[in-house]
């Protein structure tokens, strides 16, 4: 949205706090089926919460897109519209909102409610993930130390041991760092299940009916460590197995960290974009040291907040290495 909440240093904001809360909110009434009616639900004092950290976040993103119509109604009238029509390096500086609002027609585009509903999803559907994404991969590779050097060979030979920038070429040779993500992400996805509605009765190949109407939740997490599909080394962390000479899925919907079909996730590619930058970032300079894991199976123990999260906050050390 181009504001800066400055969540890191200030973990006390209202917006953070609200948001972090009602996502623990909606995940407790997923999880509690007595919590599902509206009307008993909102019997509850947690309601009550519920509606307060709506408010926050609903007040917040109106005000952004307030200053946002204003802001543009100023340019407006400053500006030719030849210059905001075709200045393209006018578009590179613009934030989301500002080709939300633009693309979408202006004030004949969306709504600001519609605005808000689109800034909503895309935070909550874009920052923790892959946040949660890259620790679970550091913890990860703070285990596997050996997996770790292979990583930290192929930066070195990419970026030749140097302080330069990242450039997109990079990223696509950074096959080995690509795979131990997609295992990282097999193996604990930040999004663990999918929840749908039925929309036809539908037979389950064990004779089972699900009948129009109902909820159904896909477990991810469960899919992607079913021995049935990832075979009897299902748990073990594995990157390799996503060599293309190793990777053959029985369907499509084994691997689906991303979920799959219509509504899939949005941001996948941008996602695996930004891991494998942020990574990179800290594992061509620094060794990411822990506890080595004893066997090939990952001993992480894991929260559910929506997101699946690890308990111990992903803690590992850094150690600086040498760079020429
Ligand atoms: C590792 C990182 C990420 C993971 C594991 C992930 C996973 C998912 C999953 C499983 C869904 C489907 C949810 C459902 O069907 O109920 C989803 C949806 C979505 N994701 Fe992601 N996501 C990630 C990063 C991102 C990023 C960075 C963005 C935006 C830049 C994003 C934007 C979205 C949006 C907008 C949707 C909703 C799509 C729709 O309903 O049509 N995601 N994501």
């Amino acid at each position: 949205m181009g504001v800066n909440i400055n969540a890191q240093a200030k973990a006390d904001s209202e917006f953070l706090k609200s948001l972090n809360r009602l996502l623990n909110v909606i995940c407790e009434r997923i999880f509690h089926l007595w919590l599902h009616p509206d009307w008993l639900f909102k019997q509850l004092p947690v309601y009550d919460e519920h509606q307060k950290c709506i408010k926050v976040l609903h007040e917040f993103i109106d005000q952004v897109i307030q200053n946002k119509r204003e802001e543009f109604q100023i340019e407006k009238i400053s500006k030719i519209e030849v210059d905001t029509q075709y200045d393209l390096g006018l578009y590179k500086r613009k934030t989301f909102l500002d080709l939300l609002i633009t693309f979408s027609g202006d004030e004949k585009g969306y709504t600001n409610v519609e605005l808000r509903e689109e800034m909503l999803t895309l935070t909550v559907a874009g920052t923790d993930t892959s946040a949660v994404a890259i620790g679970f991969t550091l913890e990860l590779l703070a285990k596997y130390p050996k997996i770790q050097d292979k990583v930290y060979q192929e930066l070195y030979e990419i970026f030749d041991g140097s302080e330069r920038a990242l450039v997109k070429e990079d990223l696509e040779k950074m096959e080995y760092l690509d795979r131990v993500v997609k295992e990282s992400l097999r193996l604990f996805p930040p999004v663990p299940f999918i929840i749908r509605k039925v929309l036809e009765d539908t037979r389950l190949p064990s004779g089972n009916v699900l009948p129009a109407g109902s909820g159904i939740m896909v477990s991810i997490w469960g899919i992607h460590r079913d021995p049935k599909y990832w075979g009897p080394e299902a748990e073990h962390f594995d990157p390799d197995r996503f060599l293309p000479e190793r990777f053959n899925l029985e369907h499509p919907c084994c691997y689906m960290p991303f979920s799959s079909g219509p509504r899939n996730c949005l941001g996948y590619q941008y996602a695996m974009i930004s891991i494998k930058t942020s990574l990179s970032a800290i594992l061509r300079r620094y060794k990411v040291v822990g506890e080595p894991e004893k066997g090939p199976v990952p001993q992480i123990r894991v929260k559910l907040d929506i997101m699946m999260k690890s308990v111990n906050g992903c803690q590992v050390a850094l150690e600086r290495r040498p760079t020429k």
